[in-house]
């Protein structure tokens, strides 16, 4: 709150202080844009909306090809011979996904002299090392919202299949057995269990509006408390301290972003904090974790059980500890690439495509990071900016209150709101 306070402010007094940030635009001609996307060999013909595929390339080639752009797609994104690090050298526009990652290094930033839009067809953008991609004066956008309700159903369901312990039944069926037992004894009802998300954005809460009607005791952790109304029209109880409110959950589902700040926020010391028998459902990123101190703690049974689809690094190698551990439903990254969500991705990277090449800004909730023209913002701002985790923009404010912000100051352009609360934002942290 007090945080928040500050920023707007902040935003009051901004005015003339802040001078302009370059507009990102595309120079005339063509453009060199390459997606990295998962292979769907014989599966690619069995949707038409299957568009999140390298075969399919989000459904943009023509459009582009016809506006005299060059469109290149790949899944081969590993090492220094693979096909993306051919293209580095010359390509304007980069698409990637977090369903099958293409690490966005500072060496890779630095091989890409034209690059200018780093474009997330999905939302999470912690595959970009993003403090290499402010020195480089790149955007960084990615389809916000685009799959939070596919996230969010995908956690509905983890949760169910861990309460209910449904895996070995279904197990059993395959192998040919019976055995009531064996899965009776660790199955129970969600209705009255207690429920806690850490992060309650666009995801959180959704999750816990689905969970409402299950009649279950609903709390959230989060960097902002939900306004009043909100909360009450949800259900759930804020806590302010992570680790007061572990103890009390038998459920516990991350929706966090990754940064600096939840980068192996579930240590073993943070997993010893859980309730002994809690269930923990992850689809927000694999680092959040200590990959170890999970495998541990469901082997020791002090967890219960573990489900998501987020792993780190993605593809998943054929010995990562998760692949083992007991008492874990365990997906590949699925939960937000649905037909439904491709469609909705698809859709938000072209629009945004379309607005790069006439120089429009994005939707305001899409930017993580805007370009910086050298000399065009204080140098002492585009330094700072150079040094900071971007994400905490829209993970310390929040998007809703940003968006509000920018909203009620028309007269102050939105980049220069956006690099100004980063840099502010760093320095309240
Ligand atoms: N598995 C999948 O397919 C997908 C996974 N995701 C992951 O889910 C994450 C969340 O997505 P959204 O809900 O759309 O984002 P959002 O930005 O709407 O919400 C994130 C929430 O986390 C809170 N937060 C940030 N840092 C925190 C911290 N240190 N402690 C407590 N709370 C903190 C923020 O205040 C915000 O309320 C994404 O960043 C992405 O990593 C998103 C979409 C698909």
């Amino acid at each position: 709150m007090a945080m928040r306070r500050v920023a707007e402010h902040a935003i009051r007094t901004l005015g003339s202080r802040v001078s302009q940030s370059r507009q990102l635009q595309a120079t005339p001609g063509s453009k060199k844009i390459v997606g990295v996307f998962y292979k769907a060999r014989e599966h690619a013909e069995k949707n038409p909306n299957f568009v999140g595929c390298v075969e399919r390339g989000l459904g943009i080639q023509e459009w582009l090809e016809s506006q005299g752009h060059q469109y290149i797609v790949t899944d081969d994104k590993e090492g220094p011979n693979c096909e993306l690090e051919k293209h580095l050298p010359d390509m304007h526009v980069l698409i990637t996904t977090p369903f099958h990652p293409a690490y966005v290094t500072a060496e890779r930033i630095k091989k890409a002299k034209n690059l200018q839009l780093l474009l997330t067809a999905g939302i999470g953008s912690d595959h970009i090392d993003l403090n290499a991609a402010a020195n480089a004066g790149l955007t960084v956008a990615e389809v916000t919202g685009s799959n939070v309700v596919s996230v969010a159903e995908d956690e509905l369901m983890r949760i169910l299949i861990l309460v209910r312990n449904f895996l070995p039944g279904y197990h059993q069926v395959i192998n040919g057995e019976w055995d009531v037992a064996a899965i009776a004894h660790r199955a129970y009802d969600l209705e009255g269990k207690t429920i806690g998300t850490i992060g309650a954005g666009r995801i959180g809460k959704r999750l816990l509006q689905r969970l409402k009607p299950f009649n279950c005791s609903l709390l959230y952790h989060d960097r902002l408390k939900m306004e009043p109304e909100l909360e009450q029209q949800i259900g759930a109880k804020f806590e302010e301290d992570l680790d007061a409110m572990l103890p009390k959950c038998d459920v516990i589902v991350i929706n966090t972003p990754l940064t600096e700040k939840t980068r192996g926020l579930f240590d073993k010391e943070r997993i010893a904090k859980c309730k002994k028998g809690a269930v923990i459902v992850n689809n927000a990123r694999g680092a959040i974790m200590d990959t170890q101190a999970v495998a541990d703690a469901c082997s020791s049974g002090h967890i219960a059980g573990y489900s998501g689809d987020v792993w780190y690094p993605q593809p998943a190698p054929k010995d990562h500890p998760w692949r083992y551990m007991p008492n874990q439903a365990m997906t590949p990254h699925i939960s937000g690439t649905t037909i439904d969500a491709q469609l909705r991705y698809a859709a938000g990277v072209k629009d945004m495509l379309d607005r790069y090449f006439k120089g429009e800004n994005f939707p305001p909730q899409n930017y993580i990071l805007t370009a910086v023209g050298s000399g065009s913002i204080e140098s002492h701002r585009t330094a700072k900016l150079s040094s900071l985790d971007s994400l905490k923009l829209r993970s310390s404010l929040g998007d809703d209150t940003f968006r509000s912000l920018v909203a009620n100051k028309p007269e102050i352009k939105r980049k220069q709101i956006c690099l100004w609360l980063t840099w502010r934002i760093q320095s309240l942290d």
